[in-house]
């Protein structure tokens, strides 16, 4: 870096549930003064509105003559990132138990990837000082030319354990399987699959804390930017 200004920088992180993603990512924003964009939030946002309007999710031709409807945006401040749906503020409802078994069904249909992956890509484009996109497919379809891309992972059980405890003691068996299955069906489907990009660095968090995983996140972006 020539004149000390910090460099615009596009940050890909994908990974399976409860690897850290979200937690990662919004942290590594704010401490580097990037913008934040929760890619989940938008597939759970356009569920949440199949699901009230009465859509049939099982019917991939139902969901795709509708995908174009809803007007979904995102607010992209680490600090307080946002979501609404025509103008309704979704950031609850989309965590919902109802939502969370049915985005992995929703989410595979081309249409709805079509429409979210555009308004991913004009929404990272616009972000001038820099953007981290989380998700499943940011390095392998929504931003192939990212500047740097991380791909986290973490054991079953730890993730399991993770994520009863933010349910509040939920049986770990019943959350370790759930995860598995969301897991399995967002890596199989056909249209842009979990999946790890070839020039992505694996971190694998199962051993290490929040904040471990932070810091190595903000050194590989701080190297990569240091070489631009
Ligand atoms: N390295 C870690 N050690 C312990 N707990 C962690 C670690 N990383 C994240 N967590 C916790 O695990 C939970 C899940 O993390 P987070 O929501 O960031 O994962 P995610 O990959 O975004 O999940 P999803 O894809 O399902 O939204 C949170 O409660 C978070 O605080
Ligand atoms: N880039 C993405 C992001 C998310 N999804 C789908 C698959 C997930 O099961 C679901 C919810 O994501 P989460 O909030 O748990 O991160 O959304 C996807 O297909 N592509």
């Amino acid at each position: 870096m020539e004149n000390g200004a910090a460099q615009p920088v596009i940050v890909a992180i994908d990974g399976p549930s409860g690897t850290g993603k979200s937690s990662t990512s919004k942290a590594v924003a704010a401490q580097l003064g990037l913008s934040y964009l929760d890619t989940g939030a938008q597939y759970r946002a356009i569920t949440w509105w199949m699901v009230n309007n009465g859509i049939d999710i099982e019917d991939p031709t139902a969901v795709a003559a509708v995908a174009g409807k809803p007007d979904i945006v995102s607010g992209t401040d680490p600090q307080g990132p946002t979501i609404t749906v025509d103008g309704v503020d979704v950031a609850v409802p989309i965590r919902e138990q109802d939502v969370t078994s049915k985005v992995s069904a929703v989410s595979a249909v081309p249409e709805v990837r079509a429409r979210i992956t555009e308004l991913q890509r004009t929404i990272a484009s616009s972000a001038d000082g820099g953007i981290v996109v989380e998700g499943r497919d940011i390095g392998t379809t929504v931003l192939p030319d990212a500047d740097l891309k991380i791909f986290l992972t973490a054991s079953p059980e730890a993730r399991a354990a993770r994520r009863s405890g933010e349910l509040k003691g939920a049986d770990l068996h019943t959350t370790r399987e759930a995860l598995i299955k969301r897991d399995a069906a967002d890596a199989g489907r056909k249209t842009s699959p979990l999946a790890k990009a070839g020039d992505a660095v694996e971190v694998d968090t199962t051993d290490l804390t929040l904040q471990q995983v932070i810091e190595c996140v903000v050194t590989l972006v701080e190297e990569k930017r240091a070489a631009k």
